[in-house]
């Protein structure tokens, strides 16, 4: 066979077993441990990275290789609050394209492992956050039906951050509505209504974090408790603040939650797409005045406190202004002429502005801009009137 045609697809040299010894038959193959793998899911702002930069500043003497998945929009944004942690952990980061993780994960996501594949030795356990509004139980078969990964990692098991402050409201709002012929929108388990997301995500977890329990009184957290234990009565629950777990293994490592594989019901056919009704948003511009965050807490509050769009004195915004609109999570990164800057970070109406990291000067593909990403329902089809309202906001006295 000419060289020219040696690929990937070429069938494999043939070695003459019967001239080795009988006990060493594979002398060239790399050793056939598998790489375990926990889905970390939950719906928007739950503490996902929470829990992953926890997990990464914790002695717990493994390797970890972690892949955050993120909107498109915000991944510059989420990048100086998880990179310098110090540790020698590797992260790669994917883009989710226009969104749909279920088939972008077969692309960008797969790539992202395969990269991370070839660095193999390097890390003995690899966590891949989901955006919040993925349905793990459409990528958990993505790792059995890709015969090049299935050789190289396992599924260890599927971890679903649970917010208790808002997992009531999530799972009493209505599902989405049906797009009849395009997809299979949810995969709908038996012949009950359509799950929501947040549904979907919890009752495909092996293992359930009931986070931020600093939000809510005792009552509270047992009714949610009881909610999702309604939902997933086999999940193992455990209760923390700021995704602090007691113990790791076990917990989100070292799962063995497939080791019997007949066990598993994934149906092959649901194609889960994110919820339609929700749009993501980015306000961008360049730095703003040291002296103006105030008028951004301002802006804030009444975007996601009294939900009312603050309306600019003269617009020239072609679009309507958003008037029935639910933020339920923002990210933002405000850089200020001082040479500061500043994170935001919103889950419904729950929100902080904190010092950054200082971002290096030397780090030319750092944008000195100023960029907030708003998530949400009814936030509309342009970003105008949203850019228009926070400049107005600015220029206020
Ligand atoms: N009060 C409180 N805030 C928390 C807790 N856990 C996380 N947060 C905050 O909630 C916000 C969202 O946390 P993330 O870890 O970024 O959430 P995420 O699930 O990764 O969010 P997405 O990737 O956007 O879906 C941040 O401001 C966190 O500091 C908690 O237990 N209590
Ligand atoms: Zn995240």
């Amino acid at each position: 066979m000419s060289a020219d045609f040696q690929d990937e697809d070429a069938p494999p040299e043939l070695i003459d077993v019967s001239a080795m010894p009988a006990d060493q038959t594979s002398v060239d193959e790399e050793p056939t441990t598998r790489v375990p793998i926990t889905l970390v899911t939950g719906y928007l702002g739950a503490g996902k990275t929470t829990l992953l930069n926890y997990i990464l500043t914790e002695k717990h003497g493994k390797k970890i290789a972690v892949i955050m998945n993120e909107f498109g929009d915000s991944m510059d944004i989420e990048k100086p609050m998880t990179v310098n942690q110090g540790g020698q952990e590797v992260t790669e980061w994917m883009e989710v394209g226009n969104g749909c993780i279920c088939c972008s994960v077969k692309d960008s996501g797969v790539m992202a492992i395969e990269s991370l594949m070839e660095r193999r030795g390097t890390f003995d356990y690899i966590l891949l956050e989901t955006t919040g509004l993925a349905d793990p139980g459409n990528i958990a078969p993505i790792f059995w039906m890709d015969e090049g990964l299935g050789s190289s990692i396992y599924l260890d098991g599927i971890v679903t951050l649970v917010d208790a402050k808002n997992i009531t409201r999530l799972l009493d709002e209505p599902a989405p509505e049906e797009k009849a012929e395009s997809h299979d929108v949810h995969h709908n388990h038996g012949s009950g209504p359509v799950l929501s997301m947040a549904h979907m995500q919890i009752s495909h977890a092996d293992v359930v974090i009931l986070n931020k329990t600093d939000l809510v009184t005792d009552q509270e957290l047992e009714a949610v408790r009881d909610r999702v234990a309604s939902i997933n009565s086999v999940a193992k629950i455990h209760v923390t603040d700021h995704s602090r777990t007691p113990q790791i293994e076990g917990v989100v490592l070292d799962l063995h939650a497939y080791d019997h594989l007949a066990d598993l019901d994934f149906s092959k056919k649901g194609h889960s797409h994110m919820d339609p009704a929700i749009s993501t948003t980015a306000i961008v511009r360049p730095p703003i005045p040291a002296d103006k965050v105030n008028c951004v807490d301002a802006w804030l509050r009444s975007v996601l406190w009294d939900t009312i769009f603050p309306a600019p004195a003269n617009s020239v915004s072609s679009e309507p202004y958003p008037v029935d609109f639910e933020v339920h999570r923002l990210k933002g990164i405000l850089i200020l002429d001082d040479g500061t800057s500043r994170i935001i970070q919103a889950v419904r109406d729950v929100f902080e502005i904190r010092d950054a990291e200082p971002i290096s000067t030397e780090d030319k593909s750092q944008p000195l801009q100023c960029k907030i990403v708003l998530i949400g329902r009814g936030l509309g089809s342009s970003v105008e009137p949203w850019q228009e309202s926070f400049e107005s906001c600015l220029a206020a006295k």
